[in-house]
């Protein structure tokens, strides 16, 4: 089995090259990542030379390139996790959002098409879903209306549906998964959970937009790569899976934990002006995806603490990506 994974020098598609790897070792894992500010492939280090391990510097908007790379290497599957994804630099420059998870979704959509695959997967957000009261028991299904809110989102959203335009016009065998909030090891300090962590160990202010009531579902991402894993091998062409932890958190309940779990105080947080158009609460109903045999293994508490002591082991993964403020 040949495997094109897209992303794989991110935080995501970094820990998936790395449990295919480990899960089979039979595979040829192709890692194709343009290393852009959030790419690293220091966290391959350890399989960069294994003989089934390739990794690709290129683009996804490169058609020509990936033209000719799907022609050399005729991929059985794809899973597409190249996208910029964070939230705040969409509000910021939207431009490159589109370019990359729209216009690059496309690329892709069309070489696969062109050499005929066996699956393609798109790794997408319960973003695309918009946002959730925060009182409410309601969760995001498979079906819940697409209603994004930012420019990342939005981008998400619409690549979501030419992924699913290929698999009704050409029968692409396409699957689109939507997880919640991942955290664990290797995730870029941009994200809530290692700013906190970098800024308590600096003891540094944390910046909590808004009232921090905000709420988001948070997902292990071992768990995570275990879902995609599960749909690779036995999801139903042209379905969608929502992927998420069942574990609904505050924004302030997450910083106080984890300046708890670090004996840091409560001082370091500072109330900062809200995201514009912020996502009040996601919370996602899995049960399509517990039907073909996935659970969440991690435990919140006991995943977080683990997360916290790598970030602490691994504090050289901080030093490219903050300065010397605290800032990303
Ligand atoms: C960076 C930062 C964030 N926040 C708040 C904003 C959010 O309510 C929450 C998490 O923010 P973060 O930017 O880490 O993640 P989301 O905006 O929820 O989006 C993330 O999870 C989804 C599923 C994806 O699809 C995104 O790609 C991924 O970035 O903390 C703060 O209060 N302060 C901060 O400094």
């Amino acid at each position: 089995m040949k495997i094109l994974i897209t992303g794989g020098a991110g935080f995501i598609g970094g820990n998936f090259v790395s449990y295919m790897i480990d899960k089979y070792p039979t595979y040829e894992i192709y890692n194709l990542d343009a290393l852009t500010y959030a790419g690293d492939l220091a966290k391959h280090e350890a399989i960069r030379n294994y003989k089934n391990y390739h990794f690709i510097k290129e683009n996804i908007v490169n058609r020509a390139a990936i033209y000719s790379l799907f022609q050399q290497e005729r991929f059985d599957c794809v899973v597409h996790f190249a996208a910029e994804s964070h939230v705040d630099r969409s509000i910021e420059d939207p431009e490159v959002f589109t370019r990359t998870n729209v216009l690059g979704t496309q690329v892709l959509l069309d070489a696969a098409n062109d050499i005929g695959i066996k699956k393609f997967i798109h790794i997408s957000t319960d973003e695309v879903y918009g946002d959730l009261e925060l009182d409410s028991n309601t969760l995001f299904t498979e079906t819940t209306p697409i209603q994004p809110s930012s420019p990342y989102s939005a981008s998400k959203a619409s690549s979501d549906l030419l992924v699913h335009s290929y698999y009704r016009t050409y029968h692409l065998p396409v699957n689109i998964t939507r997880c919640s909030n991942n955290y664990g090891p290797y995730q870029h300090a941009e994200k809530l959970i290692p700013l906190t962590i970098s800024k308590v160990l600096n003891k540094q202010k944390i910046p909590v937009y808004g009232d921090g009531k905000n709420v988001r579902d948070w997902l292990h991402v071992y768990d995570h790569c275990a879902a995609v894993d599960l749909v690779l091998h036995e999801g139903v062409n042209g379905e969608v899976y929502n992927i998420g932890g069942n574990n609904e958190k505050s924004n302030i309940d997450i910083v106080s934990s984890i300046i708890e779990m670090l004996d840091g105080s409560l001082d370091l947080i500072e109330y900062v002006t809200d995201r514009l158009g912020h996502d009040r609460r996601y919370a996602i109903d899995s049960s399509k995806i517990s039907k073909l045999g996935w659970k969440p293994m991690y435990k919140f508490n006991t995943g977080l603490e683990k997360t916290i002591d790598w970030y602490v082991r691994n504090q050289n993964f901080f030093k490219e990506k903050v300065n010397e403020n605290g800032n990303v």
